[in-house]
């Protein structure tokens, strides 16, 4: 559904992301992994067309269809949603608002706000806080729901479990198997290769703007060693 082939991402002069091959198919849930500043974050904002970085050259296409040179506002219009990195809420706008921004909270088809609150109840009780009065769990619940409403058919996960206390990494695990149950496609991000090969069908790691390695999550599972040394993790 998803190919990237032989990206080629650059910040300014800066070549960052080296000729990155990956593809995830219907129902797949696919993990990028890799330590700090290897280029996960730069490969996501590729994909979802947003600026900077710039890709100069490769390809991102979408059920068939070519996504880079389209703004992010029609890749979304494609289905594809982003759960970026740091969340982006706004810190005035209520959890309701923010899940009625793109979708109306009368909405009856698809995902719908109830639909989102049945996914993460502490979202409803929630639902007058500003963005700025939750926590980091609530927050990242927010943001997995804000991009839900959009009926997307791909998420890209910016590191969703970034910061969060271990029992909120699992939450959101299940939430992310729950999603995969439900027939969606996702491209997550990942630093804790346990947290990867916890919900994974497949990875792929990068080091330096390249993929290195990449394998099935259950054999992996099994024999963790050559990708524990790729991550830095002794
Ligand atoms: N806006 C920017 N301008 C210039 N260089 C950048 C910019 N954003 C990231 N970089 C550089 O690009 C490289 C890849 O960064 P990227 O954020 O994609 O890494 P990452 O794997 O997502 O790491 P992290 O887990 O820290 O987000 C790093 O060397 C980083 O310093």
């Amino acid at each position: 559904m998803l190919e990237v082939r032989d990206l080629q991402s650059y910040y300014g002069d800066a070549h960052v992301i080296h000729g990155v091959s990956l593809n995830v198919a219907a129902g797949e849930v696919v993990a990028l992994l890799g330590r700090n500043g290897m280029g996960k974050t730069t490969i996501i904002r590729s994909i979802m067309g947003l600026t900077p970085p710039h890709v100069r050259s490769g390809s991102v296409r979408w059920k068939g269809q070519d996504l880079l040179g389209l703004r992010p506002h029609d890749i979304a219009a494609r289905k594809i949603a982003i759960v970026p990195q740091g969340r982006r809420l706004f810190p005035s706008l209520t959890v309701t608002e923010h899940l009625t921004m793109l979708k109306s909270a009368r909405a009856t088809e698809g995902w719908t706000m109830e639909k989102v609150f049945g996914l993460f109840p502490r979202l409803a009780e929630r639902r007058h806080h500003r963005g700025g009065q939750l926590s980091g769990g609530e927050r990242g619940m927010l943001a997995v729901g804000r991009a839900l409403m959009i009926d997307p058919e791909l998420i890209l996960m910016d590191e969703p479990s970034e910061g969060l206390a271990p029992v909120m990494v699992q939450h959101l695990e299940d939430i992310v198997l729950s999603l995969k149950k439900e027939g969606l496609s996702i491209l997550l991000v990942e630093q804790n290769l346990y947290s990867a090969l916890a919900v994974a069908d497949r990875v792929y790691v990068l080091d330096t703007g390249r993929i290195v390695s990449e394998g099935v999550g259950k054999e992996i599972s099994e024999n963790p060693e050559q990708l524990l040394e790729h991550l830095g993790v002794h």
